[in-house]
């Protein structure tokens, strides 16, 4: 299924979070949103997942406009990780990863025996089955995270929408989880800070400034000194990876440029 922003617009209280941004997500792509803090990623994403209804412009997925289609329907579309997302109650890792069925569920039926395998499965992919009994408030941040992809996984979305999922990751946990990613024959929006694993990751990249869309396109296309200058105030050099082709960014902390840059439109 594929996904579309269509001249997004959101405000609130006055201020412009998310202007005009148009952005396709193809069947199956991958497509990272960056940017710099503030500039309007999560607002954006969560116009996706229906956290937030745009003030202007039109989410489509599968050429469907999101407004009009029932929360239920999309819910089982859709699977979100959001920056926030999580619980506040002591459930057990096994009990949150099942509630990713919950949009496919009528009534109290319980879970299928392919849906408890859908469960072990993810669980097992994502590292966690050993926390299967744990409760989910006694776990770390990198742990809690991966039950949450798991959830994510679980609820078999056509559309898969992530925010900064990576967060808490260790290294390893970061690769697998971005090669689960990339492997994944899921539409995929994802919100990644560090630039290199979204090159890594990623078959095109939209980065946001000032709410607005500044540059879209493949990685190679995206990621120049120019732009990361201009976007971050950071001064790098690109290389390719000599394994797998990817551009790459060299930093010095020697070259951080202390003032900010202008967010593009003020
Ligand atoms: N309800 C709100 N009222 C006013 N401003 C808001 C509201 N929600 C978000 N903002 C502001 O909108 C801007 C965009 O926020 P958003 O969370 O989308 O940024 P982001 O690019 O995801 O940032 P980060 O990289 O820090 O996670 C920020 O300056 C934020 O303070």
């Amino acid at each position: 299924m594929d996904l579309h922003l269509d001249a997004v617009t959101v405000a609130v209280d006055g201020h412009l979070l998310v202007r005009e941004l148009s952005l396709t997500v193809g069947r199956g792509q991958t497509v990272g949103l960056v940017g710099p803090n503030g500039s309007g990623k999560s607002t954006a994403l969560r116009c996706v997942y229906r956290a937030l209804r745009p003030s202007r412009g039109v989410v489509r997925a599968g050429g469907e406009d999101l407004a009009t289609v029932p929360r239920r329907k999309s819910a089982r579309w859709i699977a979100a990780l959001a920056q926030d997302g999580g619980t506040d109650l002591d459930f057990t890792v096994a009990e949150v990863v099942a509630m990713g069925r919950t949009p496919h569920l009528r009534g109290n039926r319980a879970l299928s025996g392919r849906e408890r395998e859908l469960c072990d499965q993810a669980m097992a992919q994502l590292d966690i089955a050993h926390l299967a009994d744990r409760g989910v408030l006694s776990l770390s941040g990198g742990e809690r995270q991966r039950v949450l992809v798991a959830r994510a996984l679980v609820q078999e979305p056509k559309i898969l929408v992530l925010d900064e999922p990576t967060n808490h990751l260790d290294v390893r946990h970061q690769i697998e989880l971005l090669s689960l990613l990339k492997g994944t024959s899921l539409t995929v929006l994802v919100v990644l800070h560090d630039l290199n694993l979204a090159a890594a990751t990623c078959d095109r990249i939209g980065v946001l400034s000032g709410g607005q869309l500044f540059a879209a396109g493949t990685p190679a296309e995206v990621f120049t000194a120019d732009l990361v200058r201009n976007v971050f105030g950071v001064a790098a050099t690109v290389v390719t990876h000599p394994l797998t082709g990817d551009p790459q960014l060299l930093y010095s902390l020697a070259s951080a440029n202390t003032s900010h840059p202008t967010p593009i439109g003020e």
